[in-house]
């Protein structure tokens, strides 16, 4: 059995906090993580806005991502191995994927691939407190939070409802243990529907 998890959306959600604890506790579990395939800086489009455009998907090299999907798909066992995770003999026949990243249903080719679908939701006010605090490779200049951030947001989450892709939301200001809690749980089950 192969299954592909998504732990998706708001930026300091906490997806990567979220996303190291599941993969401490779930069997055969590897994970692919959207902000490896940001291309480089010098190809990324600056705005009427004046801002380099990040959070959008043309700033993703998503084929390339695909393609990691596609490998860990034809042959789970190799993946691991590769990746440096051990299959477990008592589940040998079960394999979990999870990949985490800000825009993950919005790329048509990976959409329908998933089993499950989470989006870690935090208030406007977190979220911009939490980004705050972070030191991306690039820094945020003064303004983009705002400007550039916060609006591909909720456009590509309105896009994402218009066209009827299904989630499960989870309220990221519930405690890390609690979030794990709920996820893990939720996955188990979803595994043995599967089974
Ligand atoms: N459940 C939580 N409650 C409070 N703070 C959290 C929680 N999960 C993560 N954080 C904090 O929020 C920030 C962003 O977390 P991170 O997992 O890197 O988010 P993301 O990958 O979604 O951007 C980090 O400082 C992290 O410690
Ligand atoms: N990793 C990078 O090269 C890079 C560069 C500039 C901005 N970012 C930011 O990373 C965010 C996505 O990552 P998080 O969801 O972990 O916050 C985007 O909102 C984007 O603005 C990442
Ligand atoms: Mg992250």
């Amino acid at each position: 059995m192969k299954v592909i998890v998504g732990i998706a959306r708001m930026t300091n959600g906490g997806k990567t906090t979220l996303t190291n604890s599941l993969l401490k506790s779930l069997p055969n579990c590897c994970v692919i993580h959207q902000d490896d395939f940001f291309k480089p800086q010098d190809q990324i489009a600056v705005g009427e806005d004046g801002f380099k455009q990040w959070d959008v998907l043309e700033s993703l090299d998503m084929e390339a991502m695909l393609s990691t999907v596609q490998a860990w798909a034809r042959n789970p066992r190799k993946f691991a191995r590769a990746h440096g995770v051990s299959v477990h003999p008592d589940f040998s026949d079960t394999h979990i994927l999870i990949l985490e990243g800000f825009l993950l249903y919005s790329y048509k080719p990976l959409v329908d691939l998933f089993s499950r679908r989470y989006f870690l939701t935090v208030p406007y006010e977190e979220c911009k407190r939490r980004r705050s605090t972070r030191n991306y490779e690039v820094p945020d200049p003064p303004g983009l939070f705002d400007g550039h951030v916060w609006p591909m947001y909720q456009k590509y989450k309105r896009e994402m409802e218009a066209n009827g892709v299904e989630v499960v939301y989870l309220d990221g200001t519930k405690s890390r243990e609690e979030l794990f809690h709920q996820v893990l749980e939720d996955i188990q089950n979803s595994l043995l529907n599967h089974s």
